[in-house]
């Protein structure tokens, strides 16, 4: 399921979370009786449904909806894949991209369900490195390839907008199993993602 369509909210979820945040829009000094504010406490509670969809899917299933026998023993990289999530410490957004590497080892997957995976642990409440951890293990457990490697690349607004305050900071995280555990292979991984 690429994304949450409009009739795909829980309208139960959706009325408790929008009566929320019309609570906490009003304890934060605004009046949420004008115009501009009128339908917020829905569009927010829809936005974060959207934001957390991940806690209903599951990446077993999308990595086994697209793996094939192939007798390809080389290094499979898809690079630079865009990353949205969610703080848990703050619910503030972080962002950035990931790196992910395999080689197969008797079965190769369907390209895009790499990202496809990336998004269902990225939309949830998250830290990078469990992020890192889960798309690792989860294509590790699922491919059982002979080596897998991530590299997540972020900025967190809860570093930038409030907090320290620094703008140029990017957090890097990566977890290495199988073969990219010898120096070789991820030497060469990280040279081919320009690390
Ligand atoms: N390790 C890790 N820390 C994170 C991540 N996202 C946010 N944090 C940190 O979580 C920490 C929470 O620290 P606290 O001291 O409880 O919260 P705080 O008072 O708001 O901290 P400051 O952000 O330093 O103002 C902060 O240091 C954040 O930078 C993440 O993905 N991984
Ligand atoms: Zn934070």
């Amino acid at each position: 399921m690429p994304y949450k369509k409009l009739e795909e909210y829980n309208m139960q979820v959706t009325d408790d979370v929008k009566d929320r945040y019309k609570h906490i829009i009003e304890d934060l000094g605004e009046d949420t009786q004008r115009e501009g504010l009128l339908k917020t406490p829905e569009r927010a509670a829809k936005a974060m449904q959207f934001l957390t969809q991940g806690y209903d899917q599951d990446p077993v299933e999308i990595l086994k909806g697209a793996m094939f026998k192939e007798s390809y023993n080389e290094m499979v990289i898809v690079k630079d894949i865009e990353l949205y999530s969610l703080c848990e410490h703050h619910i503030l957004p972080f962002f950035g991209k990931a790196h992910i590497a395999y080689i197969p080892n008797g079965h190769i997957v369907g390209l895009s369900k790499l990202p496809r995976i990336v998004d269902v642990f990225a939309r949830r409440l998250q830290v990078q490195e469990r992020l890192t951890k889960q798309i690792l293990d989860c294509i590790n457990d699922t491919l059982n390839p002979q080596g897998v490697a991530v590299v997540i690349e972020a900025s967190h607004m809860c570093m930038m907008m409030r907090g320290v305050q620094k703008q140029n900071s990017v957090t890097t995280t990566s977890g290495f199993r199988g073969q990219f555990e010898k120096s070789e292979t991820r030497n060469e991984f990280l040279k081919l993602i320009g690390k």
